[in-house]
């Protein structure tokens, strides 16, 4: 039974739908400390966490169990992911699932900081009635900067312009497209950002650019007074500085979640009276936290019963329309892989991967992935997977070209290439939705893929089918299909047959020794 362990707090739904699978044991464990948690983790399968919990190459190196990291919400910088692909661990994380929180709580830390309402909250506690100090400002009219015009940064575009706010982004990333369809205007550098805003609000993934992404001497160039908004993450601008900006007036106010050291509440910024903070609660919301919950658990179970995920971070991103097409060539491609190791023996040391006809239209990345998945398993068994492949293949030195051909046969090609030769397998999925090997180097087939299968080279001679029926039969394995191919007459000849159940050393043995037959071979798919 595989295991799962739950180290942050996710929604009671998510739990439940996780506790509902029958097979798997799920331990939630909210309060174990490090060493606890390093200890343990070795039982574990898969482990759910937060941002709190650091997923990094000391806890990789504990967790020697470990196929899924599932990260109940967006971010995914407390999770080294290095360290998880060439593990072939599986990350996956709910990006869409909070953002509309993540966006409401940015605009309400954007309102209440420019109008000071935790101040006079405050004051208001302690009993004085004053108005003093208070004064805010209107949003309306005013330049909204936004960093990083993504998924967050779009939501609060579209409602800080019903706010009556001009916006303009910096986002090298992005196309223009994007900027245009927000009607937002592009900032080609961030100090044209900093330069033009009368607010900033940051909505960038940390990474080593973005750290540290405004100091002091940026704050200087922006108009005196400008106000900001961090529900990011901490570590975007240097805490340092923003306070020594705010305390000599070049900085309005701040409304921050997130701090570089959280969950330590320690910043200089937690002192100052324009500051309004909050402990990371942009995805704290009932809705948020219970579409995360369902949404980790389902891609978790998913993820571990070895199926596709739409939001596995260290795979090729699929659109739901393609995941169904990709899944077919995905199953030819591993087939394909797979004969490769169990018909020959030479080190391989390129490996072509062609698409022709209409297959150069899909999403070929994760094909070639399970051709990769295919080849090195019956030599790595489970230490290589759709992670790992492609990284799997580049440290054992195997070159991997992928090509689209114009055809109009529409056909899967694997090349193998080795020192002594190149072995080709080819296929395609037909139009009932199955899947097909077609070539296996150069004899034709048309074989359906079975958990046993037997090649065969022989003779091209009357008699050689009849002998191994004969002896196949003698030894109680039933042949379901039946397929022979030969390149030219008299020459030789190769079958192919799929059987129903594992065929004993001895009797593989036996055919080997059987009159014309020159090799056999046992495949399982
Ligand atoms: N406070 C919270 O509770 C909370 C909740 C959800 C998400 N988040 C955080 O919000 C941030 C944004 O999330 P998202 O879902 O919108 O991410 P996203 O990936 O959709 O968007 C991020 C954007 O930042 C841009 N970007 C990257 N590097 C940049 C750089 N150097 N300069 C300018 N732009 C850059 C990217 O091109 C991208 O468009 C992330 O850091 C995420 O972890 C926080
Ligand atoms: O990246 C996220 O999803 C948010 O920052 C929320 O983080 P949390 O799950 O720790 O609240």
């Amino acid at each position: 039974m595989k295991k799962i362990i739950v180290t942050e707090k996710i929604s009671d739904k998510g739990v439940a739908l996780l506790k509902a699978q029958k097979d798997l044991q799920v331990d939630v464990e909210m309060n174990l400390s490090r060493e606890e948690l390093l200890k343990r983790i070795p039982e574990y399968d898969a482990i759910i966490v937060r941002s709190v919990t650091k997923i990094n190459e000391e806890f990789y190196k504990h967790a020697t169990n470990l196929k899924v990291v599932g990260r109940a919400g967006n971010g995914v910088d407390n999770i080294q992911m290095e360290g998880a692909t060439k593990r072939g661990i599986i990350v996956v994380n709910t990006p869409e699932s909070n953002i509309v929180s993540a966006a409401e709580h940015t605009i309400g830390l954007m309102l209440s900081s420019c109008r000071n309402t935790v101040k006079a909250h405050k004051m208001i506690e302690s009993r004085v009635w004053n108005r003093d100090g208070l004064k805010g400002m209107e949003l309306m009219g005013k330049t909204l900067g936004i960093i990083g015009l993504g998924r967050i940064g779009g939501l609060v575009t579209t409602r800080m312009q019903a706010f009556g706010m001009k916006v303009i982004a910096y986002d090298p990333y992005i196309a223009d497209a994007r900027f245009k369809k927000y009607n937002v205007k592009k900032c080609e550098t961030l100090d044209e950002l900093l330069k033009e805003s009368d607010v900033i609000t940051i909505h960038t993934p940390k990474t080593e650019e973005t750290m540290n992404m405004i100091t002091y001497k940026d704050w200087q160039k922006c108009k005196k007074g400008v106000r900001v908004v961090n529900c990011a993450r901490g570590g975007l601008y240097n805490e340092q500085d923003l306070a020594k900006a705010i305390r000599e007036g070049l900085v309005a106010s701040a409304g921050v979640d997130v701090l570089v050291d959280e969950p330590k509440p320690i910043s200089p910024l937690i002192d100052l009276p324009q500051c309004v903070l909050t402990p990371h609660l942009g995805a704290d919301t009932q809705e948020a936290q219970d579409n995360v919950g369902i949404a980790i658990a389902e891609e978790v179970i998913a993820a571990l019963r070895g199926e596709m995920v739409p939001n596995a971070v260290n795979l090729p991103a699929l659109q739901a329309g393609e995941l169904d097409t990709v899944k077919k060539f995905m199953a030819l491609g591993e087939d394909l892989g797979k004969l490769y190791y169990q018909l020959e023996h030479n080190a391989v040391e390129k490996v072509e991967v062609i698409y022709s006809g209409a297959l150069a239209e899909i999403e070929t990345d994760m094909v070639t992935r399970a051709v990769l998945k295919g080849l090195f398993e019956p030599v790595l068994k489970e230490r290589v997977n759709y992670v790992n492949a492609e990284l799997t293949a580049e440290g054992r030195g195997v070159e991997v070209i992928e090509s689209k051909e114009n055809s109009p046969v529409n056909l899967l090609t694997v090349k193998v290439h080795t020192k002594k030769g190149t072995f080709t397998a080819a296929g395609n999925v037909n139009p009932e939705g199955e899947v097909r090997i077609k070539d296996i180097n150069g004899y034709q087939f048309d074989i359906e893929p079975a958990a046993f299968m037997l090649a065969v080279n022989n003779e091209d001679k009357p008699g050689m089918i009849g002998q191994i029926g004969t002896l196949l039969g003698a030894s109680k394995v039933n042949i379901a299909t039946m397929q022979v191919s030969r390149n030219q007459q008299n020459g030789v000849a190769m079958m192919f047959l799929t059987v129903d159940s594992e065929v004993g050393k001895e009797t593989l043995k036996l055919l080997q020794g059987l009159d014309g037959i020159t090799k056999v071979q046992l495949i399982k798919i």
